[in-house]
């Protein structure tokens, strides 16, 4: 992958201030097509401040930030606050993303198959544990086409199989052209994934 690939996101500076609170201190960083910028950092550090902003939830204090050639559409977001259904079953919810995007039904298999929801398809979202939910949660974001994939902290409730299948899947989006930004507490994840790590 060089360096050279499509610029989609330039952030410089970004910094979130409440009176003498640093939400986030200034950051800077670009995000190419291809490749994957993880935020790490602890508890506390602005992560999920820094998705925030960028994805129009938050306004910075200072700094900029701009995307380039990515609309909102292009955009696909797991910040842990995933709209789900009541009255709707996971393969619903699978087969209502691919009915919107216009994609095959199967389109989900290597999903369902990666992260082994087989037996969770006919579940209702209030059935699921957190991390079947967690998984749901992900295979939608992962699902849709995008060009970038805003991910806070998707390795959350995981265990150590699936945070392999995540890398994997990540990965393969990465292959295909999407750009990731996380934010990340898991380091093999993140060693897995990112070419740039940004400790806040
Ligand atoms: N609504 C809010 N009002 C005031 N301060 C807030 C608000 N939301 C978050 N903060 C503060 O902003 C700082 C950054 O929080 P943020 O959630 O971005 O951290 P994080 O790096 O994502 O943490 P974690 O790893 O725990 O998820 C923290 O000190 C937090 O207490």
């Amino acid at each position: 992958m060089d360096n050279d690939s499509e610029a989609l996101l330039h952030v410089d500076g970004l910094e979130l201030t409440l009176g003498r609170k640093h939400l986030l201190a200034p950051a800077s960083f670009t995000l190419h097509a291809g490749r994957c910028v993880a935020l790490t950092g602890p508890n506390g550090s602005g992560k999920t401040t820094l998705l925030r902003i960028v994805t129009g939830k938050l306004q910075p204090t200072a700094g900029t930030f701009r995307w380039d050639g990515v609309k909102n559409t292009d955009l696909s977001l797991a910040l842990g606050s995933t709209p789900f259904y009541e009255n709707m079953t996971v393969q619903e919810h699978l087969g209502l993303v691919a009915a919107s995007w216009s994609l095959e039904e199967s389109a989900a298999r290597p999903l369902v198959e990666g992260f082994g929801m087989e037996p969770i398809l006919d579940s209702f979202i209030e059935e699921l544990s957190s991390g079947e939910r967690q998984l749901v949660s992900l295979s939608l974001a992962l699902l849709r086409p995008a060009k970038v994939l805003i991910l806070d902290e998707p390795e959350q409730r995981l265990d150590t199989r699936r945070r392999q299948v995540l890398a994997t899947l990540l990965n393969k989006q990465r292959e295909l052209g999407a750009a990731v930004l996380m934010a990340s507490h898991d380091t093999e994840l993140v060693e897995a994934v990112a070419d740039t790590v940004l400790q806040l």
